[in-house]
């Protein structure tokens, strides 16, 4: 939010707040790869749950999941942005920022792959018998 509007109230805020946040997404999608991964990574799930007609619970467990993972990597983008922008010399603090922010991400997709596995394991077995 710009300066200038954080003392503003209403709807003309609400929906700046809208178009920053969508500029903050917009940029991650367009220069994070691991971003663009976790997107067809996103993509290739929901192609399989369809597939396999999956329960409305699995597709919420699904959803948060996935949204979880994406939520995460955007956290870690913004980590790293605040970083850099403390300092672009090697410091072993912004080492150690950058690596814990990037393990949040990775903690995050080893149990994501867990609960995908928990999912989708049972339907590719029934498919292949
Ligand atoms: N200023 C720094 N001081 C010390 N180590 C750093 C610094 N900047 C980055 N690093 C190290 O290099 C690694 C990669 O940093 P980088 O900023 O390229 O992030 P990244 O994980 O490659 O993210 P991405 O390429 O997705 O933007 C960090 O995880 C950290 O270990």
């Amino acid at each position: 939010m710009a300066l200038e509007d954080r003392n503003r109230r209403g709807i003309s805020r609400l929906f700046r707040s809208f178009a920053y946040a969508f500029s903050g997404i917009m940029y991650v999608v367009k220069n994070e790869q691991n971003m663009q991964i976790h997107l067809f990574g996103a993509v290739v799930v929901f192609i399989a749950a369809w597939f396999f007609s999956i329960s409305s619970f699995e597709w919420i467990i699904l959803l948060i999941v996935v949204g979880g993972v994406l939520t995460a990597e955007t956290f870690n983008t913004a980590i790293e942005r605040t970083v850099d922008l403390v300092t672009e010399e090697f410091h072993p603090m912004a080492k150690r920022a950058k690596d814990i922010s990037a393990a949040s991400v990775f903690v995050f997709c080893i149990f994501a792959f867990i609960i995908g596995l928990w999912i989708f394991v049972p339907y590719l077995l029934e498919y292949m018998t």
